[in-house]
């Protein structure tokens, strides 16, 4: 059934009586969804799954090994000291998969509007029992178990036959397709107080209260019936290729999106960004298309947008980059459904620069939160009374080298049962009129309500 082997690994967790056991095995092509969709019954509510925009690494985790959570201040921190203290002694080679630290932090861990993240921490880890890897046209299968018990081999074995089995299981799901969601209702929860924060916003960033403050909104959508995640991710992973595809899920809540912006990649010591910021819709020919691309490089307002986040992203990695460069002037990055401005930023860090600490520096940027950064959460947290839950923050993963990437989670929705929320929101500026803001929200909406069987005009 498999190919064999790689190795099994037994490390002491630093400080703590913990041992870190991790057995790799590389498997015949298997489907990352299929081994998502093989844990329903027995890691539903426990399972994450991640595509990066360029599909050269899916990975899909089923069960918890560890889960590192806190609603703490300095929630950066204290989930990197963990991971560090998790995993100082693990050795790996070059090419084999590590253990992957898997989550997100949300986006404003001082909101406090009650709605359907509701218990949910500020930050939210996992490294899954059994974690697949596809990278390099390989696939591989590992099981973590982190333990504080001296008798663990027969814990183990039971580990080892469960593994197969997900993997015999994913196999025969190969091939499944899966139905969209019906819905039953939708409702656009906000919208008269949207329109009116888009307002007072603008009014207060023409009284140079601030520059830049984005605001966002939510739909409720109901089903009929219950979507599964399975059948959810299935459609993302058809419908929105060129993005980067993440879902988290946390007992009954499932938070899963298909975006375009990274906040950070860091390989071997370098870091990768985007600023991701100014928007159009797509032309319904190649002509049009082109026109509207043309129009958004030359729009001063939505310039201006783009350029706070750029200014910033620049000056952080001034700030922990040996050297960088950032192009002169934004190109187009292209998507289904929109266009937006896209400057690429990167650098070669200093020897203690470390990805989560360019997630805390860099977290929100402009495209997310604004300018100057305090005063825009505090209007945020005054006028859009929501909680944004992990809409808008850093979702993605690390390894045991610091090596890993960070998404910023927008054209995302949180599914509950049966009924999902779905957030969209834009940069507002002196400039900014509300319809159009309004109707650029209902462009970003498009992702996730296709997926989720919405009528999309
Ligand atoms: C806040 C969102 O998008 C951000 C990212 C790209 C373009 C944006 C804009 O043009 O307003 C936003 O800053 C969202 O999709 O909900
Ligand atoms: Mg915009």
């Amino acid at each position: 059934m498999q190919q064999k082997w790689l190795k099994t690994t037994e490390v002491e967790v630093a400080s703590n009586k913990l041992s870190f056991y991790i057995e790799t095995i590389e498997v015949n092509q298997l489907s990352p969804l299929a081994f998502f969709a093989a844990g329903e019954r027995k890691y539903k509510g426990k399972r994450f799954f991640w595509q990066n925009r360029e599909k050269t690494l899916a990975i899909v985790g089923l069960g918890q090994a560890i889960i590192l959570e806190n609603r703490r201040i300095d929630r950066f921190d204290d989930i990197e000291f963990k991971w560090k203290e998790l995993t100082k002694n693990i050795v790996m080679e070059e090419q084999e998969p590590q253990p992957i630290l898997f989550g997100g932090f949300t986006f404003d861990p001082e909101n406090v509007e009650p709605g359907e993240w509701d218990g949910f921490p500020s930050s939210y880890f996992t490294v899954a029992t059994f974690q697949l890897t596809k990278q390099h046209e390989k696939t591989y299968v590992s099981i973590h178990l982190i333990t504080d018990r001296q008798d663990s081999s027969a814990l183990f074995d039971q580990l080892r036959e469960e593994r197969d089995q997900l993997i015999h299981a994913a196999q025969v799901k190969e091939l499944k397709t899966y139905e969209k969601p019906e819905i039953r209702t939708i409702d656009e929860r906000n919208k008269d107080n949207y329109f009116q924060a888009v307002q007072s916003v603008t009014n207060l960033i023409r009284n140079h209260k601030a520059d830049k403050v984005v605001i966002a909104r939510s739909l409720e959508l109901e089903f009929k019936g219950q979507p599964s995640s399975p059948q959810v991710i299935y459609q993302i992973l058809n419908e929105q290729p060129e993005s980067y595809l993440f879902a988290l899920e946390r007992d009954n809540l499932l938070f899963f999106g298909a975006t375009p912006e990274r906040l950070v990649k860091v390989e071997n010591q370098y870091a990768y960004s985007a600023c991701v910021a100014g928007s159009i819709k797509r032309g319904k020919t190649a002509e049009e298309d082109k026109k509207l691309g043309e129009q958004l490089l030359n729009d001063s307002k939505n310039l201006k947008e783009h350029q706070y986040v750029v200014d910033m992203i620049a000056s952080t990695f001034k700030k922990h980059c040996e050297h960088y460069k950032v192009p002169k002037r934004p190109k187009l990055l292209k998507i289904r459904d929109i266009q937006h401005l896209y400057t690429p930023v990167e650098g070669k860090l200093f020897d203690h620069a470390t990805i989560l600490q360019l997630v805390k520096h860099l977290h929100p940027t402009p495209a997310l939160g604004g300018v100057p950064r305090n005063k825009a959460l505090e209007m945020i947290r005054e006028f859009e009374k929501m909680n944004r839950g992990l809409y808008a923050g850093p979702v993605g993963w690390m390894d045991a080298d610091g090596n890993g990437e960070f998404v910023v989670a927008i054209r995302s929705a949180a599914l509950i049962d049966d009924k999902a929320y779905l957030y969209a929101g834009g940069g507002i500026v002196a400039d900014s009129n509300p319809m159009t803001e309004y109707d650029e929200t209902l462009v970003k909406f498009r992702p996730m309500l296709r997926a989720l069987g919405g009528q999309i005009q």
